[in-house]
């Protein structure tokens, strides 16, 4: 059997408010077993007996609303039968406003080593249409304190396309991350999605978005700007300058196997995608904490293989995809790579099919050119 995996994505669902774009696992912390479920957590974690891991991604919802004990236990737990040789990159998602001193002190003391922030926008105004509580300053106060306990490696969530956004306001954006010097930052454009506030105020004629060119002009302006300050464009939505690109990410897009922990949390392990219970009473409540399995089809690997490996800009090998596959893919894809060329959204390169940026700017249709038939596989 494959090798283990290197990788594990630990989901804590707790959030302090909810924002009206988000529809990720989550649920307002209020009233929740919070103690049961670091609990269970760290069970389903040690499960798996892992010794080895190169990235470690504690995501949510918010895990910086736990309590500073809640926390510290949760870092020790996970990295105490960690071989630390080999752990490179270790995230943990926060909201700027509730980075508390003792929460960044917990951190400091741990062996987290990179902070991904969620500041969706820097216009105080926006991020209260949005729903988010804290404001520009208490994202440069939380920069401040990361800093000054020791964090250098610091991203930040933005979101672009908001409603009522305009260019301006996205270059006012672009330019106040570009003033704090950090090494990376991933930008979504937003999507609207069900079961959230901004979908109900769409469905009744309330919401006003940018339309889908203001939606490509800013995202060239971003990719443009990006670059010219030394930022690599290394997938879809993520800027990294060089050795800033986040590992754990790439582990995704690379198509390889993680575990999953936690509430609502998806893993990949031998051959098999699965997907932990949403709800936190059903997560608590669940001998088997996987609500569903797929094992995956050759076919559905080699889409998989070519959808994530798109989003890179490195792009999927040639040579690589053959080996893993045992296939050729000049006779597998060799003509719809030659039509995406044709069409401006491939590189001509038939080693390392790559997509350019009109292909970034229209990701869903060169995906779509690799979806294979039913009967092929
Ligand atoms: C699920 S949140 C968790 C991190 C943290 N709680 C926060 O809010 O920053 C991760 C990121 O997903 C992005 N996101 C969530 N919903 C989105 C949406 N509907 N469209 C685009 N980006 C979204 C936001 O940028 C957010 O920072
Ligand atoms: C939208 S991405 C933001 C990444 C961040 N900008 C960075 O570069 O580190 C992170 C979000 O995706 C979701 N996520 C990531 N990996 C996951 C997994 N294996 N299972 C469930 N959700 C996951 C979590 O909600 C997490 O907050
Ligand atoms: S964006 Fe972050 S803080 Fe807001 S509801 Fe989603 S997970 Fe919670």
């Amino acid at each position: 059997m494959s090798e283990k995996p290197l990788a594990a994505y630990v989901h804590i669902p707790f959030c302090s408010h909810i924002c009206y774009y988000c529809d990720f696992a989550k649920v307002l912390m209020e009233g929740q077993p919070v103690d049961d479920y670091i609990d269970a957590l760290i069970a389903e974690y040690q499960a798996y007996d892992i010794k080895e891991l190169k990235t470690l991604y504690i995501g949510g919802g918010t895990p910086t609303v736990l309590s500073a004990q809640q926390l510290d236990k949760l870092l020790s737990k996970l990295t105490e039968h960690l071989n630390l040789e080999v752990l490179e990159e270790f995230t943990v998602e926060a909201n700027p406003g509730d980075l508390s001193e003792e929460i960044i002190e917990v951190l400091a003391q741990s062996k987290v080593n990179r902070i991904s922030l969620g500041v969706q926008t820097f216009d105080n105004k926006l991020l209260k249409k949005i729903g988010r509580t804290h404001t520009e300053a208490q994202v440069y106060e939380s920069i401040k304190k990361l800093r000054n306990a020791g964090f250098e490696n610091i991203t930040i969530d933005l979101i672009y396309a908001l409603p009522n956004q305009t260019m301006d306001m996205v270059k006012t954006d672009v330019e106040k991350f570009l003033a704090l010097n950090l090494p990376h930052v991933a930008l979504y454009s937003l999507i609207l999605e069900d079961h959230t506030v901004f979908m109900n105020r769409q469905r009744r004629g309330l919401l006003r978005l940018p339309n889908e060119d203001k939606n490509a002009d800013m995202y060239e302006y971003i990719m443009d700007i990006l670059a010219q300050n030394g930022y690599n464009h290394y997938e879809v939505s993520n800027f990294g300058k060089s050795g800033f690109e986040s590992q754990h990410n790439l582990t995704y897009w690379d198509n390889a196997e993680y575990y999953g922990v936690g509430a609502g949390a998806s893993g990949y392990l031998e051959g098999i995608r699965y997907k932990n219970h949403g709800p936190v009473h059903h997560y608590l409540e669940a001998t088997n904490k996987r609500v569903s399995e797929e094992v995956l089809s050759k076919k559905s690997k080699i889409e998989e293989e070519m959808f994530l490996g798109l989003r890179k800009k490195t792009g999927v090998s040639v040579t690589k995809f053959e080996s893993k596959f045992s296939l050729s893919f000049e006779e597998l894809y060799g003509k719809q790579v030659q039509t995406l060329i044709n069409q401006g959204l491939l590189y001509d390169d038939h080693e390392q099919i790559r997509m350019t940026d009109k292909g970034f700017e229209l990701g869903n249709n060169v995906f779509e050119a690799f979806l294979l038939e039913s009967g092929e596989f």
